[in-house]
């Protein structure tokens, strides 16, 4: 449904990455190049070259000055490239001038449009394919020039209606953001009604009272293989796991959208876990916008696991942006353990605790018993330990207890069954009645 900006599909598409090198990024430029390289990557792109300028400002007109453009132009066609991407965002002028400048049959997208292509190519479900459409379509809006109006124009033809013989004077260019701002009020009413029915079921769930725990972090760091890993082995419903398990792969954005498990640990200790959209430096904006509700499990939870590749080189740099993005979906107040992963391949001991954070391999099986033993301190420290004194004809609130927690101790007097156990406050409120003082 999320259409692709390029076909990339067949035969990898030759690109030239370009980007401007400023006071503000010097210090990380290799990395955001590294970074970049790879979102090329995982659009299935070859890249060909980097073409590189230190400038204070992109050029207004044509993101590079004019002597750059003609090397740019050289190089496209010395590398036989058709297809040049901005690690910029770029303004619907300056795509044209440049276009122009280079050839009329190579085509100039920023990285922003690469980003979300990844996005499209990755989008299963319905709503994940929506929101990936609705960035799409809000990304398009302000860049809307003539090879876009004739794609659009094509699409349009596709489905029967030229729009272009609606309306005497509209020029074509503004009937397609006219096309474009009723498709995005069109997505945004789906959306709207899909997200209201999982909403429901979210509250659903949230009515169990159990705690959230969400899994963020840089994207291909292993959040699915760790939400995989524990649901394996603690799912609430038996072993048969295999349709519950969450997509894992070695690519960039492998899951869109979120996913919640319900655990239960060997102690009887319940809680919620959600796996989410892995994060990237400078996440377009519009993508933030049209994954809020996705990204609201993070925001949403009482503990975030923030998992890392601690064999990446470049891990600090995916720490600051996962605390970058957890600022920008207003989730940086909620208490983080961080659990640096794949320690196996960056040859580190493990697993190891590092203060109240972890070292830790998600292949191996210890370091799930250490991390278990983490969520346990973290996410019930606030339990008290209470004794309650159950009058034999509440037989089922005994056996509702005893279902749902670990009993520390039991014995019956002549006046009913006297349990001792861990509770959260909201609960001890409820069984309040109970408590043996
Ligand atoms: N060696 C090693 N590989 C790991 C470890 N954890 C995950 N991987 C691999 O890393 C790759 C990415 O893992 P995923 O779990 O898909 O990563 P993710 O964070 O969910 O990725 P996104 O969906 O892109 O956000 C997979 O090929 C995993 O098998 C680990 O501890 N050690």
């Amino acid at each position: 449904m999320a259409a692709q900006l390029f076909d990339t599909k067949k035969t990898k598409e030759r690109v030239i990455l370009t980007a401007i090198e400023n006071q503000k990024n010097s210090q990380n430029f290799d990395y955001a190049i590294e970074e970049f390289k790879n979102l090329a990557v995982a659009d299935n792109l070859e890249v060909v070259d980097v073409l590189t300028q230190k400038y204070d400002r992109p050029n207004a007109a044509t993101y590079f000055g004019k002597g750059k453009v003609e090397e740019l132009k050289e190089l496209v066609n010395a590398k036989e490239a058709r297809l040049v991407i901005s690690n910029d965002d770029l303004t619907a002028t300056q795509i044209r001038n440049l276009e122009k400048m280079i050839a009329s049959d190579v085509r100039v997208v920023d990285r922003t449009g690469l980003i979300l292509d990844i996005f499209a190519a990755r989008a299963k479900t319905k709503i994940a394919k929506l929101q990936v459409r609705l960035a799409q379509k809000q990304y398009q809006l302000p860049r809307l020039h003539t090879s876009l109006a004739n794609e659009l124009d094509q699409q349009a033809g596709a489905g029967g209606a030229s729009f272009t013989s609606r309306g005497s004077g509209e020029t074509k260019l503004e009937l397609n953001r006219r096309t474009i701002e009723e498709q995005i009020s069109q997505i945004k009413t789906e959306l709207k009604s899909l997200l209201s029915s999982s909403t429901v079921q979210r509250k659903r769930r949230d009515n169990s009272g159990l705690k959230r725990v969400a899994l963020v972090g840089y994207t291909n760091a292993g959040k699915s293989t760790w939400m995989n890993r524990i649901v394996e082995r603690y799912s609430q419903i038996g072993n048969d796991s295999e349709e519950k398990k969450v997509f894992e792969k070695d690519m960039l954005f492998a899951t869109l959208d979120s996913t919640v498990r319900s655990i239960r640990l060997p102690n009887k200790r319940q809680f919620l876990l959600s796996d989410t959209v892995g994060f990237i430096s400078n996440l377009p904006h519009n993508l933030v916008a049209s994954f809020q509700s996705t990204l609201e499990e993070a925001s949403n939870s009482d503990l975030l696991v923030q998992i890392v590749d601690v064999s990446d080189p470049h891990y600090r740099d995916m720490l600051t942006t996962t605390s970058k993005t957890l600022r920008q979906i207003g989730a940086e107040q909620i208490p983080m353990v961080t659990i640096f992963n794949k320690a196996d391949k960056a040859k580190l001991s493990y697993p190891e605790r590092s203060g109240e954070d972890l070292i830790a391999s998600a292949l191996d099986k210890k370091s799930l018993e250490a991390f278990i033993d983490l969520l346990n301190k973290k996410l019930f420290a606030d339990l008290k330990k209470v004794e309650l004194l159950i009058p034999f004809d509440q037989g089922s609130v005994l056996s509702e207890l005893i279902e749902n927690n670990q009993v520390l101790h039991q014995e019956y007097n002549d006046k009913g069954t006297k349990i001792v156990l861990e509770l959260s406050e909201a609960k001890i409120k409820q069984y309040q009645r109970f408590v043996n003082i």
